[in-house]
């Protein structure tokens, strides 16, 4: 059975009730529905997007970003960015988030991991147990000899070997991404950074390509939903309810101790309630499950007084330590003759039209690809000279003020990265075009006012932020979005750091062969995007500029209480019998990679934890 009508039903009590049909909650609706003698309902407020030109076209997520298949949340004012609202796009549709992201694969890194083991406390949560599950999730199609080589790619064979899992991967095919890979990787070997490992190694510096989660033979986008939902949706113990928004969860006072027994939900204006045999599981992504909670009664007692909903179990954590990867790019304009994708940013229709008639007619051009596959990982470069500045950063470090317990840990952790300076603390990525507008909010949509001209975008992504904020609901009104607030570069760490990352772009952008896709002399986007080496200018560029990369994490962490843990090692709340989170909440430290490599892979073990029990 796969949608339902609840009205129709008679079954109204299911084993397990997921609450939230996105990238986790699909992977564990699948592994969980492997046992034919369980139930399961997934509850997933948006719709089904499967047949979706918006999500299933590897390009469409662009029209995507601000539209009914978006939540569309923004932070509240952001002190350090100029008092700037940020957009902030959560993917509202079966599959989530997966179903409207870029689709680049990118790797997390084993210290990254390892730290949640021996710092965080978390048994049995390290690399060596998280690796594997990679090859479970995803399969990789390799190209052609001449693409592998043109990608540098040849680390990925031994994974196209291995990998069984249901998400597709693959790496465009030559000629059709730009500017070419080689230029991007060959630049950072000219700047003296080879690839040191393969990237999915676990300790890996370096350019390389990344695989993307595209189906190489349908030129399709492999989501949680299209990949993990649709091989499992006629399964008889499978059941969703889509356009199903949860209000709460049904807490009972059971043998001592608050109980989820079920939950209510709103369809069609109609208030429905659902049972749970065993357990309810939270799956709505780092910004609405805390808000599930905090409207069920788990929460910071002062938060839930301001909002009036009546305390049932207290934790000052629910909706702290939220963590992103804040994002900054230098847009220059392009050398005369390279094709950017500035004419789709501006919508021109005429390219538009060719491109939709070479994707339906062949499968290719732009419409097959995604627009983000070259990235690096680099440490901070200017502290292989400057041991002085490094001194000072490892001093501060040791005195930064801390706002939840897990601080120290992060700010240990980074400690560690930057004195063996032998692992990532920036991601780079390129982009060829106009990318956002610096210096305003960045509230609807991708690029709001797209400008005349042909550019590139080199940006740098903050791989280790200290600044954390929180998301807190603000009524007991279900249909009101929480407040979101990143404090991006809140702490002076984060601002220095990350004004010497994007000071380093224009090292970047002077290097060649890279130096050639830039136009000498030509413009950049924004007229205080010339640094010029000085880091205040940079100091002052990255306030004005930076933006979201869309990786928000860590607000229902699992962590031991003391720590501010709201989950445990087995993703049970804290408090609450038969009651799980399992989304990107739970990463208590941020990864340097991009989230859905390590959403899916905690999401598979969170499957087999369930299922050994
Ligand atoms: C625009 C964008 C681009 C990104 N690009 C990349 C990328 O290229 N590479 C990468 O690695 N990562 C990328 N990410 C991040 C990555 O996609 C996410 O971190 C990951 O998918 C989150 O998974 P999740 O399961 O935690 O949440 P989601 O996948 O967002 O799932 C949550 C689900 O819960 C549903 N839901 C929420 N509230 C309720 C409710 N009350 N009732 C019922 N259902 C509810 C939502 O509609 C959604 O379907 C991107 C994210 C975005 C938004």
């Amino acid at each position: 059975m796969s949608e339902m009508s609840p009205a129709s039903s008679n079954e109204t009590i299911y084993d397990y009730i997921i609450v939230g049909g996105g990238t986790a909650g699909l992977v564990l609706a699948n592994r969980l529905s492997e046992d034919k003698n369980i139930t399961i309902v997934v509850l997933e407020a948006g719709t089904d997007a499967t047949a979706d030109p918006r999500s299933v076209v590897p390009a469409g997520w662009a029209n995507a970003l601000g539209s009914d298949l978006d939540w569309n949340f923004a932070t509240a004012p952001q002190t350090s960015l100029n008092g700037r609202r940020i957009g902030h796009h959560q993917g509202k549709a079966l599959g989530g988030s997966s179903s409207i992201n870029v689709q680049a694969l990118v790797p997390f890194s084993a210290s990254d991991i390892d730290v949640w083991e021996s710092k965080v406390g978390l048994e049995g949560w390290n690399f060596a147990t998280l690796a594997p599950y990679l090859h479970k999730a995803f399969s990789l199609t390799l190209p052609d000899d001449a693409t592998v080589s043109h990608h540098n790619a040849s680390w990925a064979a031994s994974w196209a070997a291995e990998g069984k899992g249901p998400v597709k991967l693959s790496f465009p095919p030559y000629g059709e991404e730009k500017p070419t890979s080689r230029a991007w990787t060959s630049t950072f070997e000219n700047l003296g950074v080879r690839l040191t490992a393969p990237p999915f190694s676990g300790k890996s510096v370096g350019a390389f390509v990344c695989p993307t989660t595209i189906d190489s033979n349908s030129k399709t986008r492999s989501s949680s939903a299209s990949s993990y939902w649709n091989s499992a949706k006629n399964r008889e113990n499978l059941t969703s309810i889509t356009s199903a928004t949860v209000k709460k969860i049904v807490l009972e006072y059971q043998n001592g101790t608050q109980t989820a027994t079920g939950v209510e939900y709103i369809r069609e204006g109609i208030e429905l309630t659902l049972k749970a045999r065993r357990e309810v599981i939270v799956s709505a992504g780092a910004l609405n499950s805390p808000k599930i909670l905090e409207l069920s009664g788990i929460g910071d007692p002062t938060v839930l007084k301001n909002a009036g909903i009546p305390l049932l179990v207290e934790n000052k954590f629910v909706g702290a330590n939220l963590q992103d990867h804040v994002l900054c790019g230098i847009t220059f304009e392009a050398s005369d003759g390279v094709l950017t994708g500035d004419e789709f940013v501006r919508g021109n229709m005429e390219v538009i039209a060719a491109a939709q008639k070479q994707y339906i007619e062949t499968q290719s051009g732009p419409f097959a690809t995604s627009a983000l596959m070259q990235f690096a990982y680099l440490p901070t470069m200017d502290f292989k000279h400057d041991k002085e500045a490094l001194s000072k950063i490892l001093t501060s470090l040791q005195n930064t003020r801390t706002n939840h317990p897990l601080d120290n840990i992060r700010a240990q952790h980074l400690s560690d990265l930057l004195t063996e300076g032998q692992e990532g603390t920036a991601q780079f990525f390129t982009a060829l075009s106009q990318f956002y507008m610096p210096g305003e909010d960045s509230l609807s949509g991708f690029v709001p006012h797209p400008q005349p001209g042909n550019f590139v975008t080199p940006l740098v992504a903050l791989s280790h932020p200290l600044s954390t904020g929180h998301v807190h609901i603000a009524s007991s009104d279900y249909t009101q979005p929480p407040i979101v607030d990143h404090n991006y570069l809140s702490n002076p760490i984060d601002l220095e750091l990350h004004a010497r990352h994007v000071r380093y772009i224009e090292e970047i952008a002077r290097t060649h062969p890279f130096a050639e896709i830039i136009k000498p002399n030509g413009r950049r986007l924004d007229p205080i995007a010339y640094l010029d080496g000085s880091l205040e200018k940079a100091k002052a560029y990255v306030k004005a500029a930076s933006d979201t990369n869309y990786h928000s994490v860590g607000t229902l962490a699992m962590a031991p209480r003391e720590k501010g843990g709201v989950v445990n090692a087995r993703f049970q709340v804290y408090g609450v019998s038969n009651l799980r989170v399992v989304d990107a909440s739970v990463f208590p430290l941020i990864p340097q990679s991009n989230t859905q490599s390590l959403v899916y892979v905690v999401a598979e073990r969170a499957a087999d934890l369930i299922k050994s029990e």
